[in-house]
């Protein structure tokens, strides 16, 4: 595959970014980042403790994720992200590193090419599998928050929306498919 694309997997809390966005990248044979790899200390205590997170504390995180994608693009490797990615702010941050609408006059790189791919499904069974996820900090008590946060992508971004309700196998399979049909 020729395609330079970095996918995102993004979602709430719970939604199956990392389970999706793995098996994902080792269907595809694309390296694999998990977003919650690269959160400061200071945002993962402030989740365990149940508070959600804020711009301020999510901006730099993301910063710090679009120079791992930037880097993986100018290197030529597509790559797979498991990222909230809750907003369009935070998506156009993946993308640009801004994180608001450039000034005319600023010099910047091109955006990166990011297909997000958004596992969306119903607030009560990502609560019922939040309930059974056993050793991870993120309480399911914040999971309302997450949906409050959320901005479901739409046009003209560029994704494909999946149930989530679906096996991870029909999931990873149907994002596979579409990932081919662009290139
Ligand atoms: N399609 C699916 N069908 C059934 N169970 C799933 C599916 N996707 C994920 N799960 C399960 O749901 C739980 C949450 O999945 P996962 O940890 O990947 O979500 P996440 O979005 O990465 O969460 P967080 O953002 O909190 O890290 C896990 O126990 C996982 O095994
Ligand atoms: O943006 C956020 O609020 C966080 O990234 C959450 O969405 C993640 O689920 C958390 O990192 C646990 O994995």
């Amino acid at each position: 595959m020729v395609l330079l694309l970095q996918v995102v997997v993004m979602g709430v809390s719970g939604s199956g970014k990392s389970t999706v966005g793995s098996h994902l990248a080792e269907k595809l044979g694309w390296k694999f980042y998990d977003a919650d790899d690269y959160h400061p200390k200071e945002n993962r205590k402030k989740m365990a403790e149940g508070i959600p997170l804020n711009d301020q504390d999510r901006i730099p995180w993301l910063c710090c994720l679009h120079d791992i994608l930037r880097r993986d693009q100018e290197s030529g490797h597509n790559a797979v992200l498991a990222c909230s990615a809750l907003k369009k702010m935070y998506r156009h941050i993946l993308e640009t590193r801004e994180s608001v609408t450039p000034q005319p006059d600023e010099g910047s790189s091109a955006p990166l090419k990011i297909l997000f791919i958004h596992l969306d499904g119903p607030v009560d069974l990502i609560a019922k599998r939040l309930q059974k996820r056993k050793g991870h900090f993120m309480p399911a008590s914040l999971l309302q928050s997450q949906f409050d946060t959320l901005e479901p992508p739409s046009p003209p971004e560029n994704f494909l929306t999946v149930s989530l309700e679906k096996p991870v196998s029909e999931i990873v399979a149907e994002t596979e498919e579409f990932i081919r049909n662009m290139s």
